[in-house]
């Protein structure tokens, strides 16, 4: 199984979860991708549903495919949100922001009763951190805001490069008119006390940390999909 035919496998088994009447966050990246194809073929098929994107990529495909939307404002309680991940650990914390959606993720699967996490074998780690940390941040007053993260990570015994993300010639702006910082401390031991510091500093909109959010991760391998609940 090619690592397409993986993500194609955990957002099937997502969609098993999705019953008629719901109201859908709907997630970014290639694994929310698939998810959304899966999706409205069930909606040409009969199956009601209305989704609110978390990215305007998203929106585009699920408008592009028929996928009835809804802005947040119109629908501001989901039952579900389905959206990927960077990182998922044992206690279903993740790393996410790789696509550069995390405001919008973030507060889309917080408006929801669920969040289901869809993700291939490959994103599951022992402990947060492989994975670039992203941080979307105010572009006034960046380097101000990055001198903060390195105290505040440096607090934590945590160190490394804090690079912004850059887009072809230029500089990655999200959704939001905001840029993000991808930091490489390596390995956080302990991502609540990083994700508090960060949520403390005024030029941070956001991280990626993903703590208490997730309740059910979809993990699909070589052998299928297996699923996997939070771990105290
Ligand atoms: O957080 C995200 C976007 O901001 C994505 O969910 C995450 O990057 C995973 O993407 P993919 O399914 O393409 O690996």
């Amino acid at each position: 199984m090619d690592a397409r035919e993986m993500k194609i496998k955990a957002a099937e088994a997502a969609l098993s979860h999705v019953e008629d009447g719901m109201r859908l966050g709907i997630g970014t990246g290639s694994t929310a991708e698939e998810f959304v194809r899966l999706l409205a073929e069930r909606v040409a098929g009969g199956l009601k549903v209305e989704g609110v994107p978390t990215s305007e990529r998203t929106a585009r495909l699920c408008v592009e495919l028929g996928v009835p939307l809804k802005s947040l404002d119109e629908l501001p309680e989901l039952d579900l949100t389905i959206d990927g991940a960077d990182e998922v650990d044992g206690r279903l914390s993740l790393i996410k922001g790789g696509g550069g959606a995390l405001l919008r993720e973030k507060i889309v699967a917080s408006a929801s009763t669920r969040m289901i996490v869809i993700a291939d074998e490959s994103k599951v780690v022992e402990t947060l951190g492989a994975f670039k940390l992203p941080i979307e941040v105010n572009p006034f007053g960046l380097a101000a805001t990055r001198i903060a993260i390195e105290k505040a990570a440096a607090r934590l015994g945590l160190s490394g490069a804090i690079v912004l993300r850059a887009s072809g010639d230029g500089t990655f702006m999200t959704d939001g008119g905001h840029y993000i910082l991808d930091a490489s401390f390596g390995l956080i031991p302990d991502a609540d006390a990083l994700a508090s510091s960060l949520n403390d500093i005024p030029g941070v909109v956001e991280h990626g940390l993903f703590i208490n959010m997730a309740s059910l991760a979809i993990i699909a391998g070589p052998a299928g999909a297996r699923t996997l609940t939070a771990k105290e």
